[in-house]
């Protein structure tokens, strides 16, 4: 059987071999749900950046251009890190390729490069993303992107959930991360969003008037696509 196991954050990617196996990085608020929505409403592709500059650059090559830092959007870009962005119609995205940066999700893309295939997993792709780590059956780390290099409830949560899907498929008993993910994810589950209204990052985007994205972000299987990072580009 194939084992399944979680980093809680990129700072401790280096402790991790992820030779010949998949990363699912997740970054539930709100990179990697922003890139699963972006895909569903159309985008063609999104070449994820670590710096603003390099992001800002690529509208030059007809790119929209999505950025935020420490919440909001950054200036001069089209879009910011909300999933909304792609659904409001403020700006046509169909058929339209985005480069994005963002504080922590970005990052943890480009941290899992030593991977075998690195799937972008939110909970509103969660059975997409279950159904082809079945099919892939090989071993599984997800990368949780945190913040700021802490550990985060929301991206361990969505670990939790993956594994509970995956528990008749993958060893899920072998790493205590995946264990204690489980049974975080027990706990939260009838209730998601009264569970995470306590998180630092949920009071963060309700500082920022964000008040909608907790609420989309947390909805399971509502898109059926799996982002795949790969070459410089995700595509679905
Ligand atoms: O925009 C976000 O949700 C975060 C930034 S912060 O944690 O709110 O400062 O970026 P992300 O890379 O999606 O974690």
């Amino acid at each position: 059987m194939p084992t399944f196991d979680i980093c809680f954050s990129p700072e401790l990617l280096p402790l991790f071999d992820l030779k010949d196996k998949v990363a699912v990085v997740v970054d539930v608020l709100r990179a990697t749900s922003s890139i699963v929505t972006a895909l569903a409403a159309g985008v063609t592709h999104l070449v994820p950046f670590s710096g603003l500059a390099e992001c800002r650059a690529m509208a030059a090559q007809g790119y929209l251009t999505a950025a935020e830092r420490d919440g909001q959007q950054a200036d001069g870009v089209d879009l910011g890190n909300s999933p909304f962005g792609y659904l409001d119609g403020a700006v046509a995205v169909q058929g339209r390729a985005v480069a994005l940066t963002t504080t922590n999700g970005t990052r943890a893309l480009h941290l899992s490069a030593a991977a075998d295939e690195i799937v972008v997993g939110a909970f509103l792709n969660l059975g997409a993303v279950a159904a082809h780590l079945r099919q892939l059956n090989k071993d599984v780390v997800v990368v949780c992107a945190g913040w700021k290099g802490h550990f985060c409830l929301e991206d361990t949560l969505f670990g939790g959930a993956l594994a509970a899907r995956l528990q008749a498929d993958f060893d899920t008993t072998a790493s205590d991360a995946t264990l204690a993910a489980l049974d975080l994810w027990a706990a939260a589950a009838p209730d998601l969003g009264g569970y995470l209204l306590r998180s630092a990052h949920v009071r963060r985007l309700n500082h920022l008037e964000a008040h909608q994205d907790m609420a989309f972000c947390i909805r399971q299987d509502e898109y059926d696509l799996v982002p795949v990072f790969k070459d410089g580009r995700i595509t679905d």
